[in-house]
């Protein structure tokens, strides 16, 4: 059993994803137990959890790539995903790599619009040796949402980049985001990126869901609940 893909979830309010309870084992060891998760379109959660929870996990079931054991996954299509690593193949020229998957006359014209959003729109006959690794980053947003996908899944695409660069990417990221609305599922091990960019905020452990934060304004409170949630600190620290 694996991820469903339902057509009548199609219309502009369905949500981006469904989950139901959810197990995924890796032959009699389960890593994911019972799990439920709801994104609306447009929304942007961030997953965080110990290292080895099982956040890959759940990621790469609901793209679809690996085989569920129980539970339900609903969503409209296939889900776009980008890894930490960018991915990108190293033979073909930029707009070839966005393009991917694309069998349009247009998708020339496509791959170079979503080039141009990512700011590499003079770029689509380069070579993915010739960026650097942030650059490869927006080719692979760019790859990612050329598909126009109803859910995006992003598993620490910012953790391998320099602080500059990361803040570069978080202001891309959400005005790309904003622009087309999908449902966003972000794994990342950094509390504050998580606060920075996500309308909520789920940390799992126990292979589910144990703890949801929706974004209120107050970051502090929020980074401090949140570090107490995955055991690095006391509730409510004085600073
Ligand atoms: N292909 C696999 N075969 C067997 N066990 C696996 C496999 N992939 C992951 N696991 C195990 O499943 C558990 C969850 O791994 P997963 O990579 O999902 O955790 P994670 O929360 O993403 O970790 P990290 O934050 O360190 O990236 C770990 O104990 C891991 O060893």
């Amino acid at each position: 059993m694996t991820i469903q893909f339902a057509p009548t979830l199609q219309g502009a309010a369905a949500p981006a994803v469904i989950v139901n309870g959810l197990r995924r084992a890796y032959g009699d060891r389960t890593v994911i137990e019972g799990l439920d998760l709801r994104i609306e379109r447009g929304e942007f959660v961030a997953l965080l959890g110990e290292s080895g929870c099982g956040k890959t996990t759940l990621l790469r079931a609901l793209a679809g790539l690996d085989p569920i054991q129980a539970g339900r996954i609903i969503a409209p299509r296939r889900p776009a995903v980008v890894f930490q690593e960018h991915r990108l193949l190293p033979w073909d020229s930029l707009w070839r790599n966005v393009a991917l998957g694309l069998e349009t006359p247009d998708a020339r014209a496509r791959a170079g619009a979503a080039l141009a959003e990512v700011g590499l729109g003079d770029r689509l006959d380069d070579w993915p040796r010739n960026l650097s690794g942030g650059q490869a980053q927006r080719v692979a947003l760019a790859r990612a949402l050329v598909q126009q996908p109803e859910l995006l899944l992003l598993d620490e695409p910012f953790a391998a980049l320099d602080a500059l660069t990361r803040i570069r990417m978080h202001a891309l990221v959400r005005e790309l985001v904003a622009n087309h609305r999908p449902g966003v599922l972000l794994v990342t091990h950094d509390v504050d990126e998580a606060i920075a960019l996500a309308d909520r905020i789920l940390v799992m452990r126990d292979g589910r869901i144990a703890y949801e934060h929706r974004s209120h304004g107050n970051s502090k409170v929020a980074r401090d609940d949140l570090l107490a949630e995955l055991g690095v600190l006391s509730a409510h620290t004085p600073a």
